[in-house]
């Protein structure tokens, strides 16, 4: 109950921010008043036109001691006993931006993000956040050999053969054949694709493929970016070609919020919802599910 109480509470300040609704900022004691406040501000939120999506909200119409000109600062205080009076923070819009804004985005990945936002499923990119992450991740580990399963138009896979050094090796598995072929020309003309071993076809397949030819257990790092479903697939056979000590990251395991939502039980959510419970209980491996992007958890092989 505790938990679900304050994901109402987030989604519900998230909402109203998103819709262009202005808070002030919160306190503890504001958030004590949370119910009476939410139902001013769903009233404020349904009748007002507000004149900006992003940053500072300026409202068209009469404003009052609640909306005149407040930024979007939203925290979630999560129930004081069980988290110690936490604040987790929010990501508004205008706070997004300002994560985005503090990324170093290598110019060759912004103009492969440029041409793949006017194609089919652009959504599915990881941000460039998440990338800057992964690339960090693999340099902290100095990795040298790398799988993507999953690599669409190859933004991740291209943020990590960028790190890897001139010896290192991405196995890029993939099955679609037209986005890989703008994964291979950017890592052309970023000129890594001597670093990229691409692997067309079905990602298990090539997995198993690698640990019949006796590479099991020599892979630095792996990330996870497929067929949701085949999370636990993947995850089991990538355990056994990454090291101990090397890292396998999968994304999506918040789906967009779902896997907290008890009344949202189709295939996929149950199935990541799923997942993300078997890694809690597995004690092959640390964990730790980072909220970014839509989620990636970070697991250490013991
Ligand atoms: C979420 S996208 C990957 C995004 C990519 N990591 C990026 O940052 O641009 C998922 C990709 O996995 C591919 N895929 C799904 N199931 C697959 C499978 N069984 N084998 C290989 N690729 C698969 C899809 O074709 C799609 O391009």
């Amino acid at each position: 109950m505790a938990t679900s109480s304050s994901l109402v509470l987030h989604r519900c300040w998230s909402m109203l921010a998103y819709r262009g609704v202005a808070f002030p900022r919160r306190s503890p004691r504001l958030m004590l008043n949370f119910h009476s406040v939410c139902a001013t501000l769903a009233v404020k939120a349904s009748s007002d036109r507000c004149s900006s999506r992003f940053g500072t909200r300026t409202c068209n119409s009469k404003p009052n001691h609640l909306t005149r000109s407040c930024s979007a600062n939203a925290f979630v205080v999560v129930e004081d006993e069980k988290y110690g009076n936490k604040q987790v923070i929010s990501v508004t819009p205008s706070l997004y931006d300002y994560i985005l804004a503090n990324v170093r985005e290598p110019e060759i990945l912004r103009q492969l993000r440029e041409e793949t936002a006017s194609m089919h499923g652009s959504q599915m990119q990881v941000s460039p956040d998440q990338a800057q992450l992964l690339a960090m991740l693999v340099q902290i580990l100095r990795a040298e050999r790398c799988i993507e399963v999953g690599v669409y138009t190859g933004y991740s896979s291209l943020a990590i053969a960028l790190v890897l050094p001139e010896s290192g090796r991405l196995v890029a598995c993939e099955r679609d054949a037209k986005s890989l072929e703008v994964a291979k020309k950017y890592y052309e003309r970023a000129g890594v694709f001597h670093k990229v071993d691409v692997k067309y076809g079905l990602a298990a397949d090539a997995l198993k493929s690698l640990i019949l030819k006796g590479e099991a257990c020599s892979f630095d790092f792996a990330f996870v970016d497929a067929e949701k479903r085949m999370n636990q697939e993947y995850f089991e056979l990538l355990l056994q070609l990454v090291r101990v000590g090397g890292l396998i990251v999968i994304d999506n395991v918040l789906w967009h919020g779902k896997v907290a939502d008890t009344m949202v039980n189709d295939v996929k959510t149950v199935s990541i919802r799923n997942f993300n419970k078997c890694l809690l209980e597995d004690k092959r491996v640390n964990i730790s599910m980072v909220p970014i992007g839509d989620g990636m958890t970070i697991c250490q092989k013991r």
